[in-house]
């Protein structure tokens, strides 16, 4: 998966009185920016005049190169990997042109195959792999960070589970069937869960007899005790995830049972799995806050964590249910699990509710993290932590990624289609910037 270790650089970051965008102050304070230019001027936003319009952007293609054009969607340009290029050697330089109004800022997409190129004054700065072989700025920012990464696509599931009105089933497949043609790899299909706990998927059944020979991706399913997995066995299904939490309150509102009641019930479950040789994948949730207990310590996130991939769990999946979560809080919390987990085995998985869900993804991604949850159309919440709006995303982390220039093998064209088609059969906007960016 191409995972870099980039605790080096997380290390220099501070995890108590963040800003959101802790990086950026992280990379301001490295620069001692402070004593060389007025603060004032960080009080206005920085070049938001400079950067491309959506037209520009879509006016782009007629203008790409074969030779640049890679991972970002071909006929719409979207989620190209924008380069800011003409800067100076140094911040502090770049800063001054840009306040004398120098039009140092000129946009430019330059991405190869595998490459991340900078293009500075006739010098380039290249991120070969995950290495940058020159310049200190992007080496701080991209080192650790994966070339590809895996989207897991949670739609079907955690998108739908909180639909008031019953989905159709053959809406359900009908959505499985496109996102696995936009190229996602790995769509969580259903929950065997109880029907009184979640009517929406009381469908389960149909839903995975309908899809379980697709080979165009995996497609695991919820189960929360041994009843649920026989069931989803039985109906075909190929893979399969469990859900504990890290709030005992979250718990027991979740799936009746406390903490260690649940991990008991998922060793019986991974017990009989292993038996039939179906992998498992464990999530974690509450792994920031809970509806009930507040803030949740990292060290009972990682307990937890350790608890899943101890007993056999090959996925480790660290959701912040609510979407309180910032990057002065993920970061400590990935610190822990990290510890205790290895790094290849996490994926993240962010709700949208304070709209923090990028720069939180960002962050675990210069943690070396390579595996994302995220659900088309930004659809979701859980019916069990009131308030806690949609996942992020999946059409705003493949743009994101596009123009980050880490692969994912996505159509996003494809993907922009799935998402309004199942928007428009809920009828409703999507929860998508890019979804609706667009269309402007
Ligand atoms: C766990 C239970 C079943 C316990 O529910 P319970 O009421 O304690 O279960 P029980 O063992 O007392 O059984 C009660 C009834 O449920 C039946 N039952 C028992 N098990 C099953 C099953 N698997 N499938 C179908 N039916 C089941 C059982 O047969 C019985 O039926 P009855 O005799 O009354 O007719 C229930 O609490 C439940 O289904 N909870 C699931 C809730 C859920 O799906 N929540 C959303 C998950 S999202 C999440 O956790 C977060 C995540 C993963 O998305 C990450 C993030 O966002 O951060």
């Amino acid at each position: 998966m191409g995972v870099g270790n980039g605790t080096e650089e997380i290390d220099q970051l501070p995890t108590e009185n963040y800003l959101p965008f802790v990086a950026i102050e992280a990379f301001l304070q490295h620069k001692k920016l402070q004593s060389s230019v007025e603060m004032s001027s960080l009080e206005e936003p920085l070049g938001l005049d400079k950067l491309p319009s959506l037209s520009t952007i879509h006016l782009s293609r007629r203008f790409s190169s074969k030779r640049c054009s890679t991972s970002g969607d071909r006929e719409t340009g979207l989620g190209y990997c924008w380069i800011e290029c003409g800067s100076s050697n140094t911040y502090e330089e770049d800063f001054k042109e840009y306040r004398q109004g120098a039009g140092a800022f000129t946009w430019r997409h330059h991405t190869r195959e595998n490459d991340i190129v900078w293009e500075s004054k006739g010098r380039n700065y290249e991120v070969n792999g995950n290495r940058c072989r020159s310049g200190h700025i992007t080496n701080k920012i991209f080192k650790g960070m994966p070339k590809y990464v895996k989207i897991v696509e949670v739609g079907p599931r955690d998108g739908l589970q909180n639909e008031k009105n019953i989905v159709p089933t053959s809406v359900k497949i009908e959505l499985i069937h496109r996102l696995l043609s936009a190229g996602l790899s790995v769509v969580e299909a259903t929950s065997f869960v109880s029907p009184k706990w979640v009517p929406q998927l009381a469908d389960a059944k149909e839903v995975v007899e309908a899809v379980k020979n697709l080979e165009a991706g995996r497609l695991p399913v919820l189960t929360p005790n041994l009843k649920g997995f026989e069931a989803a066995v039985a109906a075909g299904a190929k893979e399969i995830a469990v859900f504990a939490s890290a709030s005992e309150s979250f718990s027991k509102a979740n799936i009746n049972c406390t903490i260690e009641q649940s991990l008991a019930r998922y060793r019986d479950v991974i017990h009989a799995s292993t038996k039939l040789s179906i992998p498992v994948r464990g999530y974690v949730s509450c792994v920031i806050g809970c509806p009930v207990e507040g803030a949740i310590s990292p060290s009972k996130v990682a307990y937890v964590a350790k608890q899943l991939h101890d007993m056999g769990c090959w996925e480790i999946s660290l959701g912040d249910t609510t979407g309180i979560g910032t990057p002065g809080t993920v970061i400590p919390m990935l610190e822990a699990v990290m510890e205790v987990v290895p790094v290849e085995k996490l994926a993240v998985h962010f709700h949208d509710t304070y709209g923090q869900s990028l720069p939180n993804i960002l962050v675990s991604l210069q943690m070396g993290i390579s595996v994302v949850d995220a659900s088309v159309a930004g659809l979701g919440g859980c019916p069990y932590a009131k308030g806690a709006s949609g996942n992020v995303a999946t059409e705003d982390v493949v743009y994101m990624l596009n123009g980050l220039g880490i692969k994912t093998n996505i159509d996003l064209q494809k993907l922009l289609q799935t998402g309004d088609f199942i928007c428009k059969y809920l009828g409703r906007p999507s929860g998508s910037k890019v979804a609706v960016a667009s269309k402007i």
